[in-house]
């Protein structure tokens, strides 16, 4: 400052050209200012011509990434009477007497099978999907075409966690459910990506439950849960009834948050909630982070798969669940759904509230599920066996069925007990990897 503040003054004293015997460092001053004065033409002169080169380039040049598509990804470019009209053409059930459901997740693994199921059978669908890149973004993108398209479901490409496109969604179409099945998935991934998992799963949720509750005819809702709430409770089979206090992971404790977060909203705006305690889904367009489909992989590729074991060579096991079964439930919970007593965000009366589990009994052991995929691959696996990590595995899964029985009635009477795998499932999603 003591050294600027001369230099400053200085520079504020020199009086107007001419009248002016300059000293040393005036003089410096003035070349330079003189120099600038000169210069100006030409620096305007070469400035248009360097802009005029940028504005020239850029034209001739291909955009760097594509325009954005309408409808997709930034919230002002949703709409256009195309998108909305595809909206509520899908939308429209095949009957006065159908559903019109807004599935999210549409191009996961149970929510292409849910949505085409649904469709199927008469109901209205839209599908929401943020097709984001947790695993392989070419498997859902054939999802997309080669399931729902073809089903004549539309699915939007947009986040549960955008407002603005929610409740767009919310404004073009009377949706009587919501089947809520986006969330970000897996047990040992929350430890690599724990944020992920709040975003999805808390954030997400509560966004959602917001838009519906606000809406004028509050949709009913139907979501997936998990049986890893059951966390450490060691007492087999597990019912709803059990506890859910201790969970072994942080992607159990959103789901469990989730099953909290339900509650609530039933219980201030009268929300019909439905939560689905799904237990280790499998079938054909699964998920590649799940152990049936990656070991098969590895198998056929003779690289060696690790097989987890409790201390003291304890068994972990999974109550498997085929998807068509997982499919039943979700549309039985849809039918069985009552009505929201609210809207507008008003509660008018007591609204139903149920938890139900949705798993096939009867729990196989990692070692079986690998003697199975060696028989059906006619391979022999590389096994390594290992004590299983603690990231958020639990040893045993086991689903008690009573209250799905009770509630679902006609759909889960359906439900066979299955040996694992039912067909040669694995092998047809390892082919099917391939050809997408
Ligand atoms: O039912 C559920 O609630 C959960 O089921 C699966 O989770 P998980 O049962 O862990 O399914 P996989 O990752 O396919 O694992 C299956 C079995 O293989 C075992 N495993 C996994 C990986 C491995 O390298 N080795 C191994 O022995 C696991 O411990 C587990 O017993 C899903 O990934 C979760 O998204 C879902 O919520």
């Amino acid at each position: 400052m003591t050294q600027l503040k001369p230099i400053l003054s200085h520079v504020d004293n020199i009086p107007s050209a001419g009248k002016f015997k300059p000293d040393k460092s005036s003089l410096y001053y003035i070349h330079h200012r003189l120099r600038y004065q000169t210069s100006l033409p030409k620096l305007t002169i070469w400035s248009t011509i360097f802009l005029s080169l940028i504005v020239f380039f850029f034209f001739l040049s291909p955009p760097a990434t594509p325009a954005p598509r309408r409808g997709l990804r930034t919230t002002t470019s949703y709409g256009g009477s195309g998108w909305e009209s595809r909206i509520k053409l899908s939308a429209k059930p095949r009957s006065g007497t159908g559903h019109t459901v807004l599935v999210t997740g549409a191009a996961g693994f149970i929510g292409a099978h849910a949505s085409v199921a649904l469709k199927r059978r008469g109901d209205g669908v839209v599908g929401l999907d943020n097709f984001n890149h947790y695993y392989d973004i070419t498997l859902k993108k054939s999802r997309k075409s080669k399931l729902l398209d073809r089903a004549g479901v539309f699915v939007v490409e947009g986040d549960i966690n955008d407002v603005v496109l929610l409740r767009k969604l919310f404004g073009l179409v009377h949706f009587t459910h919501v089947l809520h099945l986006a969330a970000q998935a897996g047990v040992r991934y929350a430890m690599v990506n724990p944020n992920s998992y709040i975003r999805s799963n808390i954030d997400g949720l509560v966004n959602l439950l917001e838009v519906v509750k606000s809406s004028i005819a509050q949709p009913a809702i139907v979501w997936a849960s998990s049986s890893s709430v059951y966390g450490l409770n060691s007492k087999v089979s597990f019912s709803e009834k059990d506890r859910t206090d201790q969970p072994a992971s942080l992607y159990a404790a959103t789901k469990k948050a989730g099953e909290e977060i339900a509650h609530a909203y039933n219980h201030i705006y009268g929300l019909s909630i439905t939560g689905l305690r799904f237990f280790t889904v499998y079938g054909p367009w699964g998920r590649p982070d799940m152990a049936y489909f990656f070991f098969t992989k590895d198998i056929l590729n003779r690289k060696q798969i690790s097989i987890f074991e409790g201390p003291n060579h304890g068994t972990i096991a999974r109550d498997f669940t085929y998807i068509d079964d997982i499919v039943k439930g979700c549309l039985s919970a849809i039918d069985t759904a009552k009505k929201s007593t609210g809207n507008g965000g008003k509660k008018k009366g007591e609204a139903q509230f149920r938890i139900i589990n949705l798993g096939n009994t009867s729990p196989v052991s990692v070692h079986k599920l690998v003697s199975i995929l060696e028989k059906l691959l006619k391979v022999k696996a590389k096994k390594k066996v290992v004590l299983m990590p603690r990231n958020g595995d639990v040893p045993i899964t086991h689903a008690n069925i009573s209250l799905a029985r009770m509630e679902l009635g006609r759909v889960l009477g359906e439900v066979k007990k299955t040996s694992f795998p039912r067909n040669n499932l694995a092998v047809e999603e390892y082919g099917l990897m391939y050809r997408v």
